[in-house]
């Protein structure tokens, strides 16, 4: 008997800010797919008592940090997208231990396939060698803008200064296997990522 256990069959899935990650995360996991999101380890490692906390205060000093111990993310962000090297910093603290996690929990997925789910996939080298597939969520510039002042109140400004540190729309695209195209509705996107599913779960079967 071998026990070695397998690779998982990895998808990584992509978008720029607002494009519709987590709603097609949310769809692929309704149907059985094991989502690793590095968003969401990225929110753990700054909550209170988070392993990423202290050499963050270290590194900025308290007024990053909130009442409750985790990271003021609105002070944080306002920081590190107008000023490069404060960006380099927090990723260099970051970036990883959400390596370390992301690997051990697709490491430990009991499901067909996972779907490592990585805002700056294209970006990094050491996702894109991890996945079998890169599957991109994209929708024009002018979607993300709306949709994410709708969700969090950031203003055009704000939202633009991400998305000028993050991939263009066109080389995320070049990168794609597979394109989900959320520039209509949420149906139709939930209708893209069903059809996906099948085609994952068959090809985890075969390959
Ligand atoms: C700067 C922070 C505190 C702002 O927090 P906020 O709650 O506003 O954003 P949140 O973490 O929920 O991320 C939302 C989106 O912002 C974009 N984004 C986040 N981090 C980055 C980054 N380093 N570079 C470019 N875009 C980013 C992504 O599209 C992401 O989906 C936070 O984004 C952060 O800690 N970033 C560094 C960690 C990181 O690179 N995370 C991305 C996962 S690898
Ligand atoms: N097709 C759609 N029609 C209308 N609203 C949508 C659609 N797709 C996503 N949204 C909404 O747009 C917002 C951004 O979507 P979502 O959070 O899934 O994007 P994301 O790529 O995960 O964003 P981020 O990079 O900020 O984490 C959410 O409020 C979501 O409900």
């Amino acid at each position: 008997m071998n026990d070695i256990a397998p690779r998982p069959y990895i998808i990584g899935l992509t978008g720029g800010i607002g494009s519709g990650k987590s709603a097609a995360a949310a769809h692929f996991a309704r149907l059985g797919a094991e989502v690793v999101d590095t968003d969401l380890i990225a929110h753990g490692l700054t909550a209170p008592g988070g392993a990423a906390m202290d050499a963050i205060q270290r590194a900025f000093g308290t007024s990053m940090i909130a009442a409750d111990g985790s990271l003021d993310r609105a002070a944080m962000r306002a920081r590190v997208f107008s000023h490069p090297e404060a960006k380099r910093q927090l990723e260099a603290i970051l970036h990883p231990m959400i390596r370390d996690e992301s690997a051990r929990q697709c490491h430990a997925a009991t499901a067909p396939y996972v779907i490592l789910a990585v805002p700056l996939l294209v970006e990094s080298g050491s996702y894109r060698e991890r996945c079998d597939r890169i599957c991109v969520v994209d929708c024009p510039e002018h979607l993300q803008l709306e949709r994410v002042r709708t969700r969090s109140g950031l203003d055009e400004a704000q939202v633009r200064a991400i998305m000028a540190t993050q991939a263009s729309r066109e080389a995320r695209l070049a990168a794609a296997d597979d394109v989900i195209d959320n520039s209509t509705s949420l149906e139709a996107l939930k209708q893209q990522v069903a059809s996906l599913h099948a085609r994952y779960l068959a090809a985890s079967r075969t390959r």
